[in-house]
């Protein structure tokens, strides 16, 4: 099977065409094309497929090999993966399991439309929001030195999260328009160089604070902005933007 590499601020993916739909949708096999050891080794992998209404159709597995909800850097990456393919020009419109997506590519910086978000509920101080993917968010301080990977698996792990899990951002104010963002990624269970909807779960809460409509996002992977409107506690026309690379293609036995 022939498979290209891609990553989004350092959140990479196994990408396929899969627009024959041969690709076999087994969870033993995906796990082991994403496993860093004994296979190519990602955070998740992607299928690129047809749909008779859009430009193409996304289908997102973790790394975990199972089926999950949207992926921003994923999207992000698929749209740089499908201009390679020629299948758009400039702009396009794919479908997604959580709706319709936008997007723009100039100069590899990909600029994504996420889903609206209509409410931000609070597990005490911090926030619970679905980006299209669930999202904790939680302001710390000195977050270069946060231990992202125990308190991220507590909180994901915890009574009212472990059954469907749940993406658990720390975020600190690094200027009055930057935020700097670290992720545990459910499906992966550990620590992501970026995630595209933690990004705008945490830009969203930093956004609401601060009456602002863009934010720049520092990841351990690279810079993000996210773009909002916001109308009482909801949000709309939010957009993710940054950079996307393909990184290398290769063949591999899957059966
Ligand atoms: N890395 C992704 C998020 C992928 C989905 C997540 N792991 C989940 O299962 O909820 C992103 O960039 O948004």
């Amino acid at each position: 099977m022939e498979f290209y590499k891609y990553q989004g601020t350092g959140n990479d993916f196994v990408m396929v065409d899969n627009r024959d739909l041969q690709f076999p949708k087994d969870k033993n096999i995906i796990e082991k094309l994403c496993d860093r050891r004994f296979g190519i080794g990602a955070d998740g992998l992607i299928l690129l497929e047809n749909d008779p209404d859009y430009d193409f159709k996304m289908v997102y597995y973790n790394s975990d090999g199972g089926e999950s909800t949207m992926c921003g850097n994923g999207g992000r990456c698929l749209v740089a993966f499908a201009f390679f393919l020629d299948v758009f020009e400039d702009k396009c419109k794919f479908i997604a399991i959580d709706g319709e997506h936008e997007a723009e590519i100039h100069n590899g910086i990909i600029k994504l439309k996420m889903i609206d978000v209509d409410t931000v509920s609070y597990d005490g101080n911090d926030a619970v929001l679905n980006t299209g993917s669930p999202h904790y968010v939680k302001y710390v301080e000195n977050i270069a030195d946060y231990d992202v990977y125990t308190q991220g698996h507590g909180i994901r792990n915890s009574e009212n999260y472990k059954e469907k899990g749940i993406n658990v951002n720390f975020v600190e104010k690094i200027s009055d328009n930057e935020i700097f963002v670290r992720t545990y990624e459910r499906g992966v269970e550990d620590e992501t160089y970026s995630c595209g909807t933690g990004v705008t779960a945490s830009a969203l809460t930093f956004l609401q604070k601060d009456n602002l409509t863009s934010v720049k996002v520092k990841t351990l992977g690279g810079n993000l902005k996210v773009y909002a409107e916001k109308s009482g506690d909801s949000f709309c026309n939010i957009w993710l933007e940054g950079p996307a690379k393909q990184v290398f293609k290769g063949k591999v036995d899957i059966l």
